[in-house]
């Protein structure tokens, strides 16, 4: 960031600002030692004055020199610009942060309030607060950062509600960091950037609100001055000596255009920050080195994860759409599970529910929803987090948003053993650079000091897994790990994912779109249509046994090296139905071959047809398991 602002300061703008700033900031403190005797040396027989070579901008009514007023007057104008700045974002920033992170009837009433707020003019509120607190600087000041405060409030509530529906978020929050260190690491952190650019340019806004406040009359009161008084005194002889208004006014104008073009400059440098990020060669082949990992002992059959009847509806101007409808889904230990089915099938929101991800308005229910033998919806919130912060580890699927940008790789991976197990700060970072070790990352201890900029995709989503690693998780869900990565690399995360299931004996819950990945991974596969499971069976049956007709078109979609490219792929003719106007029968009716007026009367219940092989159809197809 250094060499950026370095780089980004030599440009011309940038040098004329730089500059600038100087100059103000040392007329600010030189100013008042130097030029105060001149400035408040009375002579009444020189009042009103025009200007010449004694006095540049003229004098005022007491025959004052008002260059020299002028140049004193910087330091209380632009500290007390600073001041109602500083004042808007202490005010401004943590409401914004609340309403962004207690829910949605916050925000709502919040956004309410802040509208008004914004839509009022800034000077009357200014004019306002300042009149209640007391004529004078303080009230100047207050009521001008009071003023601005609402600005600062909407831009933090929107920069967090974009940070806070990130991956890294989402699984910062699945790994139980708590709110004080998540709002501080997770999201103030990544919405730095704009708010000290707006923060910049602001003191150049405050400038113009308190000069307006002085030359009003509400600021500023004698003795003290400011460019706003001074401009206001010079205006009385704007014919005869029209440079004793000109002076303040064109150190106003040229302030305010300082700090915008500072503004400009600190963005074009973190503009110029994002843009040179590159990304490192991808790592070399992951599964020797993930056989290294530290095993996990689990009983064979053990069921890990066990969730019956899991429904999440979603709030919305029809009525809650119900985008889960009585799933069930059950995992032993070590087990590799496969949930597909097309996009807004389902799957995401599933287990994101599971891993308790899912927020009010959203409303989530279960039959049972047990994690390890322990009943997740009645645990208190606080243990719940250290529960699955410390057993259950969440790959999603974008390795960009996956990482915190503006944490070294480090700092993510210890803050989760350091959370979770006490650990000192020397052996977290020993874990981590094993754990970075065992999932392929060679040179652990220097990748420990990067930025998620400097890793490739695919080794972030290693960075991810590893992170997953640092404690003993006994599943992993995989949330299309895979889909933002070219192919080649597509394999190495898939092998990993396998080498640790082998060698750690975490299972596995992976969500994909494409049948084939599954069936390359999974021991067994869940297909979910339109928000329910239609059919859950072992992978290696289903080619022979698949019985659901959308299991099978499923399959007759995936091209393969013997596919015949003369002749168009198979696809699955229909869209699927929306939330908003599901039938009452089978969801897949309107699109399968084999429907009866059963199916679009009735819906099916998922139903055994072999031991461990279960379908949710009327005609079911194809052979025995
Ligand atoms: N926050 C939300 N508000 C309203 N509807 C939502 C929300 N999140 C998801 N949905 C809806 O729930 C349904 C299931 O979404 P989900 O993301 O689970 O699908 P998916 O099967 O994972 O698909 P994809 O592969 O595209 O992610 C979709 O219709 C989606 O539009």
């Amino acid at each position: 960031m250094r060499r950026q602002l370095r780089t980004v300061f030599s440009t011309a703008t940038g040098t004329f600002a730089a500059v600038a700033l100087l100059l103000l900031v040392a007329l600010a403190i030189a100013g008042p030692i130097i030029w105060s005797d001149k400035a408040n040396a009375i002579d009444v027989a020189k009042a009103w004055q025009p200007p010449s070579g004694e006095h540049w901008f003229g004098t005022d009514e007491l025959g004052r020199d008002m260059f020299a007023r002028s140049l004193v007057a910087t330091r209380l104008s632009l500290l007390s610009a600073v001041a109602a700045s500083a004042i808007a974002i202490v005010v401004g920033v943590p409401i914004g942060l609340l309403a962004a992170l207690f829910g949605p009837r916050l925000t709502s009433a919040f956004q309410s309030v802040v509208n008004v707020a914004i839509a009022f003019p800034a000077l009357l509120t200014a004019m306002f607060v300042g009149t209640i607190i007391g004529i004078g600087v303080p009230g100047a000041i207050l009521g001008v950062g009071i003023a601005m405060a609402p600005m600062f409030a909407r831009l933090t509530q929107t920069l967090t509600a974009s940070v806070a529906s990130l991956d890294y978020v989402a699984a910062a929050r699945t790994m139980g960091v708590p709110l004080r260190k998540l709002v501080g690491r997770h999201i103030l952190a990544n919405v730095a950037e704009p708010l000290i650019i707006t923060a910049t340019t602001s003191v150049g806004t405050s400038l113009l609100g308190i000069s307006a406040l002085s030359f009003l009359g509400l600021g500023a009161r004698p003795p003290q001055y400011d460019w706003g008084g001074l401009l206001s005194t010079g205006l009385k002889a704007i014919y005869t000596s029209p440079m004793a208004a000109i002076g303040p006014g064109a150190l106003i104008a040229l302030s305010g255009i300082v700090f915008s073009l500072l503004g400009e400059v600190i963005a074009g440098a973190f503009g110029d920050n994002q843009s040179s990020r590159r990304f490192g060669r991808v790592a070399r082949a992951m599964a020797a080195a993930a056989r290294r990992l530290s095993p996990i002992s689990a009983p064979p059959a053990e069921v890990l994860l066990d969730v019956e009847n899991l429904r999440v509806g979603f709030p919305s101007e029809n009525g809650e759409l119900p985008a889960v409808r009585g799933v069930a889904l059950r995992v032993a230990a070590g087990e590799r599970v496969g949930i597909v089915g097309e996009s807004g099938s389902g799957k995401s929101v599933s287990v994101m529910a599971i891993a308790q991800l899912v927020e009010h308005p959203a409303v989530v229910t279960a039959d049972r929803m047990r994690f390890l033998g322990t009943e997740l919806s009645t645990m208190a919130p606080a243990a719940r987090r250290r529960f699955l912060g410390t057993n259950l580890a969440m790959v999603f699927q974008n390795p960009m948003s996956s990482l915190n940008p503006a944490m070294r790789i480090g700092a993510q991976l210890t803050e989760v053993a350091r959370v979770h197990s006490g650990l000192s700060h020397s052996d977290a970072r020993t874990r981590a650079a094993d754990r970075l070790a065992e999932v392929g990352i060679a040179d652990a201890g220097r990748r420990l000091r990067q930025y998620p900029h400097e890793f490739s995709g695919g080794m972030r989503q290693r960075a991810m897994i590893a992170m997953g690693l640092m404690e003993t998780p006994r599943l992993i869900i995989a949330d299309e790990p895979t889909t933002a990565l070219d192919v080649t690399v597509q394999r190495q995360i898939l092998d990993l994912l396998l080498a640790i299931n082998r060698d750690a004996g975490a299972a596995i819950l992976l969500i994909s779109h494409d049948i084939s990945v599954i069936a390359n991974v999974c021991e067994r596969v869940v297909v979910m249509y339109a928000g329910v499971v239609v059919e859950d069976l072992p992978v290696a049956s289903l080619l022979r046994a698949a019985a659901h007709p959308y299991t099978r078109a499923l399959i007759a979609s995936v091209p393969d090296m013997a596919t015949d490219r003369s002749t168009d792929l198979a696809t699955i003719p229909g869209r699927p139905p929306s939330l908003s106007d599901l039938p009452t029968g089978c969801p897949y009716a309107s699109r399968c071959a084999f429907a009866t007026d059963r199916c679009v009367e009735q819906m099916p219940a998922l139903a055994p047809l072999a031991d461990g092989h279960l379908a949710a159809c009327w005609h079911p197809q194809g052979g025995t398991l």
